[in-house]
């Protein structure tokens, strides 16, 4: 059995190293585009650390005319939600050195998720920071697209999967577009 702990630690490195290379920009895929439309909310996040970086993403989907709204925690046992944000609002300072909306945003429910992720495999299985924050996300709202936002070097050759875990549909990386086969 894979090691979850070591395998985070792991990944980490290799995205820490990869980002002090000079991480390049995220582009907006055509086959992103194709399923954005006016109207959709679609969420992304503010990386943290090494992250890859979804503005580009938000910035295109702003452009089509969707809403955007950004993850929002505040401790373990409560869900993630995701809360509106006009892309010109302040963002405030939450657990973990995370940005986030002011708590009384209004909440949406998301057609597009971009999500954060440690690693990912060739089947599109995600391994998160451990929380569980998106695995839950995803059982509230199974109707909408799960798409990855990750750094190549993230990628692994197989994940361990849990019961919960849902694949995503999609994954864009500095290389462009993967779906799941
Ligand atoms: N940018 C971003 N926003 C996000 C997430 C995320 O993974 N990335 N989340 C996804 O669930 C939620 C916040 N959940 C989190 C859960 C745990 C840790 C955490 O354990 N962080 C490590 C350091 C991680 C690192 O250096 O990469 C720590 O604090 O020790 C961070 C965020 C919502 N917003
Ligand atoms: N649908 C769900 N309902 C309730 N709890 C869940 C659900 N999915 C996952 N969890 C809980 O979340 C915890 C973390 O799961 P896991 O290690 O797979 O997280 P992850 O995918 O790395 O993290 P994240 O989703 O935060 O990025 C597990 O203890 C699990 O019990």
């Amino acid at each position: 059995m894979i090691d979850k702990r070591a395998l985070r630690a792991r990944i980490r490195a290799a995205r820490d190293a990869f980002f002090a290379g000079g991480p390049p920009a995220i582009v907006p895929p055509p086959e992103l585009l194709a399923l954005l439309a006016p109207g959709l909310t679609v969420t992304s996040y503010v990386p943290i650390g090494s992250e890859a970086d979804p503005s580009p993403l938000a910035r295109a989907a702003v452009e089509a005319g969707c809403s955007i709204a950004l993850p929002h925690v505040t401790t373990r046992s409560e869900p993630m939600r995701f809360l509106a944000w006009d892309t010109e609002a302040a963002l405030q300072a939450g657990p973990y050195g995370l940005h986030q909306p002011a708590s009384e945003a209004q909440a949406l429910a998301p057609d597009i998720i971009l999500t954060p992720l440690l690693a990912f495999d060739a089947k599109l299985d995600r391994l998160g920071q451990g929380a569980g924050y998106y695995d839950r996300a995803f059982a509230q709202f199974p109707t909408a697209r799960r798409i990855g936002v990750a750094w190549s070097v993230q990628q692994v050759e197989t994940l361990p999967t849990d019961a919960w875990d849902m694949p995503l549909h999609a994954i864009i990386t500095e290389t462009g577009w993967i779906e799941r086969p």
